[in-house]
Order: structure tokens, then sequence, then C-alpha cells
């Protein structure tokens, strides 16, 4: 993708469809005349009157314990420099979505105009009492460690400058890992910093701490090396002055075994490089381009351990993977300041987990086969979901040592519990499918490449990496389409125009293939010939035929017209008596799939199996495992009437030819949802105790209501409808299907090939 349009699509992301990147979500009920007379006045009132009285009461009827601000004045933002207040709010803004998605923590971003120490640190003391922490933000060094250093004196919620310490954390556990994995000792090595700011400065100081020596440390700055006998020198650079008698970095780096790059882009070279000792370090973190390009420096050198602070290369050191969690550590045992103690601990668990097995999620998440502790996987990966079960504990149990967590944790298992439902929400089930595409990109059929829409979806999902293209339709349209949007038409995208003369043979040679499979249903040559000049059928003989791996169709038609030909060329798959289709729903507790969303309108019980059965396998297909509800209205046998019976002979099927399908019903969609009353009313179900994340719904109208209902009413992302039980992958967008939507769309289609082709002897019917 060309910067201009990387540059233009990070400004529409930034803009459409509403400017920004968070908002504010109430938390209560406000539908009634009594909500709100208990949200606001009168009922306000008394939360304000227990606050007058004690103000930690603050912490139990209002939002301060997880509300962190993120403050900045824009002095040193990134590594832009100092760009001011309002230009700095993207930046302050994308941690508060960092800290909500990555530790469920709520945040008011204030960009504060000043440059004055004094005038900022005032402001920061009065806006304190809103918030249970304070993350300082790209404020630059010198007077970001003045405002740091006095907030946590004056102030008794914890206060955290993330430049200084979160950098400081991720970089010393990426250090620690790296050392080891070179064969080196953190006493011995010789270590090379770039800067000299507040980042820099703070990531050497616990580079010490962990026993790296001062005298084997050569810091530098904007005007070079920071010498001893250098002239006016500030307190923080006079610590690590020194005393050799060098100026430039090149003389630096001179058989240096570990470069820390926290100041600008592009300053070092390959010579550079080459004169490191063996195995050499380099942690090249300006942002948002590094001290010296990924490619580059790991083509100058093989035995490099190489990092950035990008998260496009591995071995991203970025203080993204620290400020959520350690926040979350904090507050979650009210500590009054983040000390030392807090932040070894968590250097310490996330040096550890880096050494873990990576769970198969992640491998996933990240397009690997397999990550291993080891040169390109020296630090966990951010979006790694056992970070919030490892570090927040890590950072509580220490504030709890060191004796400032005010609501020390008595319960840590149900700690852990709380930390991982807290994730819920998150789109990771998008990020999944999506990097599961890109680890074996197929060739996908767009039967209705003449749309924009449809066409920036294959471009998107190309760029990404998810399928190789095949564009159908009016050539002349999609390549003015693709003119528009910037699609290069590279040699690998085919456009192909089932009506046109050129493709004449192609088309031929299909109708030949039809026609020798339904004349005696009735169908002539050129009959046969006509159908295969209509898109869809094309589509599905390319499938079929093998010259595609799946297609995609159904934006600009309505879903018969699409099925139809589907079905006719390719057909069911082994032991499928009738298609069905589910929608993948990412909710507030975490993905739903639910079925039968578009096909069967009343299915029977034997029915119902089938499309609980084909559900199962598209649920393992996203790599999770079933745990599956068969609606109705009655629950266990509280009905005699035949919908409710109907469910209840589905279950005793499943049961008895699917035991591998963890499944229970008849049960009402309350009680399947909801633990605490299954728990309670029904212990024996095989759901008890149990996070259902499949719904069989009993009928077309319930299932297709239900997932339009939720989809509109929440707002909630729908993958989807996913259609079962074909031989092929095809799959059906809903008219008018936004970019997204197709986007996963493809990716469904995509992961759907790599399971057809892995399974390809097998049928569903094989599960039985
Ligand atoms: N990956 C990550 O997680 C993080 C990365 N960073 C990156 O680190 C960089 C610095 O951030 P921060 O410390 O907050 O900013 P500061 O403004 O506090 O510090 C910048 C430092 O860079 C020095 N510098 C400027 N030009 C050069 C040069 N040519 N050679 C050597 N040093 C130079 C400055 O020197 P002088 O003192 O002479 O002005 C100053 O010491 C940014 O690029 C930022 O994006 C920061 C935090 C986290
Ligand atoms: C990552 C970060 O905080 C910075 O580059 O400033
Ligand atoms: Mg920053």
């Amino acid at each position: 993708m060309s910067n201009e349009r990387k540059r233009r699509e990070a400004l529409v992301y930034h803009a459409k469809p509403k400017p920004g990147k968070i908002k504010v979500v109430p938390t209560k009920k406000y539908t009634t005349q009594r909500d709100l007379a208990l949200a606001y006045s009168p009922g306000v009132a008394e939360p304000c009157l227990e606050i007058a009285k004690d103000p930690d009461n603050a912490y139990r009827y209002t939002t301060k314990g997880n509300l962190v601000a993120v403050i900045s004045n824009g002095t040193a933002v990134l590594g832009l420099g100092d760009i001011g207040p309002e230009a700095s709010k993207p930046v302050m803004e994308g941690k508060g979505l960092l800290f909500k998605i990555f530790a469920d923590i709520d945040v008011f971003d204030i960009e504060v105009d000043t440059k004055d120490v004094e005038k900022f640190i005032e402001t920061v003391k009065n806006i304190a009492p809103t918030f249970g922490g304070i993350n300082l933000e790209d404020i630059k060094a010198p007077e970001a460690f003045e405002i740091e250093r006095r907030l946590k004196q004056e102030l008794d919620i914890p206060v955290m400058h993330d430049d200084q310490h979160g950098t400081a954390i991720i970089s010393a556990a990426a250090l620690l890992n790296a050392v080891e994995i070179a064969g080196k000792k953190l006493e011995e090595v010789k270590i090379v910093v770039s800067g000299a700011g507040a980042a820099a400065v703070s990531c050497t100081r616990l580079y010490k701490s962990f026993g790296a020596k001062a005298e084997n440390i050569v810091m530098l700055d904007s005007k070079g090396v920071i010498r001893a006998d250098r002239d006016n020198l500030t307190e923080e650079k006079q610590e690590f002055a020194t005393a050799r008698k060098i100026d430039t970095l090149e003389e630096a780096m001179q058989g240096a075994d570990v470069f820390v790059g926290l100041s600008i882009a592009d300053i070092v070279t390959p010579a550079m490089l080459k004169s490191m000792s063996a195995n050499p370090i380099v942690f090249a973190m300006a942002n948002p381009n590094p001290e010296i390009d990924y490619k580059l420096a790991v083509d100058t050198r093989e035995d490099l351990i190489m990092a950035t602070g990008r998260s496009d290369y591995p071995n991203q050191v970025n203080n993204v993977l620290g400020f959520p969690f350690i926040f979350r550590g904090a507050l979650d045992v009210r500590a009054t300041k983040i000390n030392e103690e807090m932040k070894q601990a968590a250097v310490i668990a996330l040096a550890n987990l880096a050494k873990k097995p990576v769970p198969e999620q992640v491998n996933i998440a990240y397009g690997e086969t397999r990550l291993n502790f080891g040169p390109d996987y020296i630090i966990p990966k951010p979006f790694d979901p056992r970070l919030i079960t490892e570090v927040p504990p890590a950072v509580a149990k220490a504030a709890m040592d060191s004796g400032v967590a005010k609501e020390p944790i008595q319960d840590w298992e149900r700690y852990e519990v709380e930390l991982y439902e807290r994730m819920g929400s998150d789109n990771k089930i998008t990020r999944l499918l999506q990097n599961r595409a890109k680890t074996n990109p197929k060739r996908v059929v767009f039967a209705e490449a003449d749309h924009l829409d449809v066409l920036k979806a294959a471009q998107i999902a190309y760029d990404e990496g998810i399928t190789i293209p095949i564009l159908l339709g009016r050539r002349e349209v999609i390549l003015e389409l693709m003119n528009e949007i910037e699609f290069e038409n590279t040699d690998d995208i085919l456009i192909i125009d089932p009506k046109s003369d050129e493709q004449k043979p192609q088309v031929d040679a299909y109708a030949e293939i039809l026609f020798e499979a339904r004349s005696r249903n009735g169908i002539t040559l050129y009959e046969a010939q006509k159908l295969l000049r209509e898109r869809n059928y094309f589509a599905a003989m390319m499938v079929k035929r093998g010259d595609a791996d799946a297609m995609l169709s159904g934006y600009s038609r309505a879903y018969p017209t699409v099925v139809k030909p589907i079905i006719d060329i390719i057909g069911l798959a082994k032991g499928v008596t009738r298609i069905a289709a589910t929608n993948l729903m990412s909710t507030s507790r975490g993905p739903i799939f639910i079925s039968d969303t578009t096909m069967n309108i009343e299915p029977s019980a034997e029915d119902l199996f089938k499309i609980a059965q084909m559900t199962a396998y598209t649920v393992r297909m996203f790599g999770m495992e079933p745990v599956m509800a068969m609606l109705s209205y009655a629950n266990f046998g509280t009905s005699s009437h035949p919908n409710a019976k109907k469910v209840k002979q589905a279950v005793k099927t499943l049961h008895e030819r699917c035991p591998d399908i963890v499944v229970d019903g008849e049960i009402q969609v309350d009680f399947a949802l909801n633990r605490k009353m299954l728990q309670e009313n029904y212990p024996f179900s095989k759901l008890a105790g149990l996070k259902v994340n499949t719904l069989i719904f009993p009928n077309l109208e319930s299932a297709n209501g239900t997932y339009k209902l939720i989809k509109e009413l929440n707002k909630t992302d729908s993958i989807g409808p996913i259609l079962m039980g074909l031989s092929k992958p095809a799959h059906i967008l809903q008219l008018g299907a936004s970019v997204e939507e197709m986007v996963n769309m493809v990716a469904v289609a995509v992961v759907d090939a790599q399971e057809k082709e892995k399974r390809k002897n097998q049928s569903i019917q094989a599960v039985e």
C-alpha cells in the first residue's frame, strides 16, 4: 500500500463514521422516571452526602476506581516532538482505547495547554479527585521528571509517566530475555542508549536496578555522547555521563552489545550495526519510525536480536504491553502509588510469560505457525490473552507486599476469574478470524466485483493478505472503480467478465460440465451456456472445478437468487440433507453463535439435530469449543407441546450420536445465558457452570429475529450468515452489507476453504 494511501486511510479511520476514537457510555439503567430520579436528582444526593462524609466512598459510588486520566501537554508526542496539546489528542484517545480493550479501564484524555511545570502540576492536582489514577503521557524531558516526581509526592493515587516507566518495564523485560538468548550477562553487556529524555533515562535506571553497570553505559542526546566533561548537563544527564573520551554514536557503537534507541528515526547505519559485538541486541524504539529500519537491520546482520516499537514486525517493545496491565493491578488494590517493587514485579511477570508455551490463539492472532521463546519472540504479544491474568496480579501482589495497597485482594482465584471476564467484550474473534485467514490466503471469487463496496472489501482483504481475489463483472467498470480507489491491478488479481466474448471458451467448457451432470434433469446445452454467463453460476462453477477456492455473492441480490446456483452447482456435503446458516455475534459476554438464521423455516427434530451438528463444526472452525443450548420457550419438560418436544428429541439425538458436543435443552434463552439461574434451578443440566456460546433456535423466525435484534439494538458486530453444509466454500452476503462485514465474510470463506482442504476426505457426517 502506498504511503499516501496509508495516510488517507489513517485520516478516514479517525474521521468516520464519527470523529475520534472513544465515547462515554452510561452503565446504569436510565429508561424510567424512577431510574432518572436515582441517577440524578433527588437520588444522586445520597451518594454525594456519603462521599462528603468520607471521600473514600467515591470508590464505592462513582467510577473513580476504574477511571484513569491520560494527560499530556503535547511536548514530546511519540517521536513527533513538541506538536502541542490539540495535536496530541489522537494519541491520548488512542491510549484510552488501549486501556479499555486490554484492561477494561475507562479513560478521560486531557490535553493541557501549558509548558509551565508549576501550572501543569497545579492543573493535574486540581482535577485529580475525578480519577483513580493518572497516566502522564508524551511530556518532554526534563520537565517530565519534575512533574512526575511532584505529583507522586503530592497525590495519593497512582501516578505514572508512561513514557518513562511503561517503556522501562517493557524494555527491561525484553532486555533480560534478549541478553539470556544472546548468551550474555546483563552485568557485563556494553549498552549504548540513544536519547536522554524521559523514556531513555527511566529505562536505563531500571536496567541498572536489574544489574546493568553504570561504567558499561554510554548515553547520547541530540548533541552527541554525554561526556562527564560536557557543560550544562541536567541532573539526569549527569547521572549517565561517561568518562570515555568519545563523542559520536559511531564511536559508541563499536564493540557494544546492546543499542537502546529512544530518540529519533534513522540515526543508526548498517556500518554501525556491523561494528557491534557478536549477537548484538538492538531495540530501536522511536515511534513511529525506529532509529534503524527493521528490514535494513536484519538484512545487515544475521545474528541480530532486533526489536522496534512497531506492531508490524516481530518483538514489539512498546509501552502498550505495560500501562493497561500495570494500572489494572494498581487500581484493583487501590494502590496509593506505583513503586519500584510493582514495576519490578511487572518486568518479571512479562519476561517469564514470554518463556511459557504460546497458546494457539496467540499464534492465530498473529498469523504465526509457532511462536517460541527465541530471537524473534523475546516479549509477549499485546493480544496475548494471558497478559490480563499474569501481569495485574503480579503488580497487585507487589503493591500489597510493599504496603501501598489500600484494599488488598483476599481471594486470588476469584480475582483471576474477574480479570478474565473483563475481557469478554473485545473483538478478538474478528481478529482471530482474519489472522487465521492470513496464514494461508485463498482465491476468493467476488461475483459482484463491479460494485464499489464489494471492490473495496476485496481491496482490503487483498492488502491484508487474506485473499487473492478473482473479480467477476464488467471489466471496464471494475477497472474504473479500481482506479478510483487506487486498487492496483497486479498480475495475481484476475478480472473475469463471463458475458464477454473473450470468456466464451471457458463459459462453454463450464456449460459442458453442467450439461453432462444435469442433462437428465431437463437442462439443454443451450440453457447451460446461458446459465453459465450468469455470474453466480460462473462463480459457483469456478469453485466446483477448483479454479477458485471459495465464492462470495449476495451484496446486490436477493438471497434465494444466489442460493439456487450455489446449491445447483456446488451441492451439499456428503451426508448433509439441507444447508443451514449461523451468525457469529460479538456480544458483551463474548462471542455467541446463533443458528439457523437464514435457511430452514420450520425445522424438524432431525433437522435441528443436523443444524446443531453443523454449527458445532463451524464453532470449532473458529478455534472454539461449542457449549450449546437448544432453545425453546420451555425448560426441561415444563411443556408437553409438540414444539417443545421437538427440541427435546433433537437434544436426545445429539446426546446419543454426538457425545463430544456439550449440549443441553430444551431450555429458555435467559436460563441458557444466566449461569446463576441455570445452576440454581437446573443443576443437573450439562450446561450448569458453563458459559454457553452457541444458541440453536427452534425455528427460523426466532433465530433470524434474534440475531437482527441484537445487531440493531446493541450495534454489535455480526459475522454471517455463515452457510453450513455445502461441499465447497460459498458464502452469501447480506443485501447491502458494509465493507467491514464483507471483509469478515471474505475471511470466513478463506478459513472455510482452509478447513475443507484439511478435512478433504471427511464429511460433516464423519463426526456422527
Ligand atoms: N516504544 C515505546 O514504547 C516508546 C517509545 N518512545 C519513543 O522514544 C522517543 C523519545 O521519547 P521521550 O523520551 O518521551 O521524549 P523526550 O523529548 O523526553 O526525549 C527525546 C530525547 O531524544 C534526544 N534526541 C533527539 N535527537 C537525537 C539524536 N539525533 N541522537 C540522539 N538523541 C537525540 C533528545 O536530546 P536532547 O536531550 O538533546 O533534546 C532527548 O534526550 C520518541 O521517539 C518516542 O516515540 C517513547 C516512549 C515509549
Ligand atoms: C509508545 C509511546 O508512548 C510513545 O512512543 O510515545
Ligand atoms: Mg508516549
